[in-house]
């Protein structure tokens, strides 16, 4: 008992940045950020916030598994940009599609935020509760990040991207293994809010955008993520040959091929756009997961294993293998 994925769907904010266009407002090169990250461009919102980026994908998940708004059961968004702290971006969604027989509710994981959230879902749908639950991936970093800082602007961009839960007999989990260590959590900060009011101590400092530990976040990643990814394949009894495609957090390229390396695996398993979008945090797994099953480079419904795997702010990380 449990749920297989019906339908994907993403969606990318029309304005596209290149690196020359952001080499005209600070001091960087198409050069060295193609080079260093594997980045050639990115999408930047121009007006939608991430409930409107997730809706419109929402509305490419509905249609592409023949339902309508009102069958969804519930709506989880992972974001680290969420419109607003209350209501809920996923609330937001909620109200525009017209889900209206949904509960709905945000997920905060930064980067690993996805593969939390179809944790969560796939985990929900086990209970044999529900028919239909929409698991979306969404950010607009480009509110967040630091337009004066060169070092983390030049790496972030906007995107949206989701799948929908369908209830089966048998379930499309497969296995996760699920991390995170607030110990290190200094190294990716975003939007901190300080304690403020009449009878508090006003000495508290407060951080308005996002700073990040590049090294140490590098450094974390090319440890961690080949060990979760040995961790999941070892907690599902699957061995290499198994694995269709590897559905890593789109961060850097040469983070990929690292990765790659240490775990041993070909780097034609790991599948990659951050060339076309950048990091988009959370919608980054989501994103590429549509544009595979698009182009028919994966597909629903033939059993093949697909590993994903997230990692970033928190810190967190983490790994979750579904047969699709
Ligand atoms: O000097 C260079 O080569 C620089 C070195 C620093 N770089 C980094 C560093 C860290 C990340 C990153 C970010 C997140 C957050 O989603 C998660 C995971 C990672 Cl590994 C991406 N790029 C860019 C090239």
């Amino acid at each position: 008992l449990g749920s297989k994925i019906s339908a994907t769907g993403h969606y990318l904010p029309e304005q596209v940045i290149s690196n020359d266009d952001l080499s005209k407002i600070m001091d960087t090169s198409d050069e060295w950020i193609s080079k260093r990250t594997g980045i050639r461009s990115r999408h930047i919102s121009k007006d939608e916030n991430t409930s409107d980026l997730s809706s419109k994908a929402a509305v490419k998940i509905l249609q592409n598994g023949n339902i309508t708004a009102d069958q969804l059961d519930f709506i989880i968004v992972a974001t680290m940009t969420p419109d607003a702290l209350s209501p809920s971006t996923a609330c937001l969604v909620q109200e525009k599609i017209g889900a209206v027989n949904a509960f709905c509710f945000d997920i905060n994981a930064a980067c690993s935020g996805f593969v939390y959230a179809l944790s969560t879902g796939l985990h929900m749908m086990q209970s044999g509760l529900y028919q239909y639950g929409m698991i979306i991936g969404a950010e607009t970093m480009s509110k967040v990040v630091n337009w004066e800082d060169r070092s983390t602007a030049v790496l972030f961009g906007d995107g949206a991207g989701g799948l929908l839960l369908e209830r089966t007999e048998d379930d499309c989990f497969v296995a996760e293994a699920i991390h995170s260590d607030g110990g290190r959590h200094m190294a990716l900060v975003a939007n901190t809010m300080k304690v403020e009011n009449p009878y508090g101590d006003s000495s508290q400092k407060e951080q308005a955008f996002l700073t990040m530990d590049g090294r140490a976040i590098f450094d974390f990643a090319i440890r961690s993520v080949p060990s979760v990814i040995r961790e999941v394949m070892e907690k599902g009894n699957l061995s290499d040959g198994d694995l269709k495609k590897i559905l890593a957090h789109q961060a850097n390229v040469r983070l990929l091929e690292a990765i790659s390396k240490k775990v041993k695996l070909p780097f034609s398993l790991f599948a990659t756009n951050i060339a076309e979008t950048g990091n988009t945090s959370a919608a980054s797994i989501p994103i590429l997961l549509d544009q595979l099953v698009q182009t028919k480079e994966i597909q629903l419904g033939t059993k093949d294993k697909v590993l994903m795997t997230g990692f970033g702010g928190g810190l967190t990380w983490g790994a979750i293998v579904v047969s699709l």
